[in-house]
């Protein structure tokens, strides 16, 4: 599978166009993430455009987080395109366990089969049919008890599954990683894991055949620039700041450096 540094390089080289269907609150860091790793943001949403965007963008983002019934129609329609057009489309399921509304909206969002899903591990232990500890969009639990389930997940809806925490696994079902860094103080920082879940979305639009590798990628990109801002911050404002300034610079070897292979011998290409 081509290397989180490969695909940073590429990323950079290429400033894929990433289309964010994603909430009010995450809106402009996930514009700041995505500008600063090197893609190109654009928030469409719109019923009316929110299909024919998709067509034209790198992947699609969508993100559940401040939910309304219009809105959820252009979901629909992006992702509908997306897969028409052959384009990855990544799934945030924010809070989906929270409310009937948000579990009908999932459900009916993974029957558009999502080529990437991210969330955290409360949300990933829902989505597996588990107990989860969450509270609203934050989670109350350990990435480690989530792996199982993310491994099902994906192998029941033929997606790559990332969940993230102090430290992160992503799994396609076959294949898995566990990726380090990061920074206590980052979920102290609204949206940073919706801005991730973008980041998967730019990955995923410069490796459209190795979603797999893409989101390794992503969660070590985020996990070197955590670490340096975490060097830097006094706290979540200055860590926010911080974190946006270490994005363009961080070297691509230190991706690599974070991730650890759970069966090396199958980490081969994904189809074409
Ligand atoms: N305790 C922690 N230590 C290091 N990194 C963390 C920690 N908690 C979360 N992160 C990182 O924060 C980012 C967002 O993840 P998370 O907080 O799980 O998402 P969400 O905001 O959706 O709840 C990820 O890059 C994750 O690795
Ligand atoms: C606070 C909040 N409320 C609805 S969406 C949202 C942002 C959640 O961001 P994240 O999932 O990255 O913590
Ligand atoms: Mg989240």
């Amino acid at each position: 599978m081509t290397p989180p540094s490969l695909l940073l390089a590429r990323l950079r080289d290429t400033a894929p166009l990433v289309q964010c269907i994603t909430n009010y609150v995450a809106m402009n860091i996930t514009a700041n993430v995505l500008l600063a790793a090197g893609a190109s943001p654009a928030m469409v949403h719109a019923t009316e455009e929110a299909g024919e965007f998709a067509a034209l963008a790198g992947a699609t983002l969508i993100n559940i987080g401040t939910l309304s019934a219009d809105w959820r129609e252009g979901m629909h329609r992006a992702a509908e395109s997306a897969r028409a057009h052959g384009k990855p489309w990544v799934l945030d399921p924010v809070a989906h366990q929270a409310t009937t509304f948000r579990r009908a909206t999932v459900a009916g969002l993974l029957a558009l089969h999502p080529t990437l899903i991210r969330g955290n591990a409360s949300e990933i232990i829902a989505l597996g049919g588990g107990s989860s500890q969450g509270q609203g969009v934050d989670s109350g639990d350990p990435v480690e008890h989530a792996a199982a389930l993310a491994r099902a997940v994906a192998r029941q809806h033929g997606a790559v599954v990332a969940v993230t925490g102090a430290v992160d696994y992503v799994s396609d079902g076959t294949r898995a990683a566990w990726v380090a860094g990061g920074s206590p103080l980052m979920p102290r920082v609204t949206a940073l894991g919706c801005a991730l879940s973008a980041l998967c979305a730019a990955f995923a639009a410069v490796a459209p055949r190795e979603p797999f590798a893409a989101t390794v990628a992503a969660l070590a990109l985020f996990g070197a620039a955590g670490r340096i801002a975490h060097e830097a911050a006094a706290g979540p404002g200055s860590f926010a700041v911080a974190f946006l300034d270490a994005l363009p610079g961080v070297n691509g070897a230190a991706l690599d450096a974070l991730v650890t292979y759970e069966n090396a011998s199958l980490a081969a290409p994904d189809q074409p």
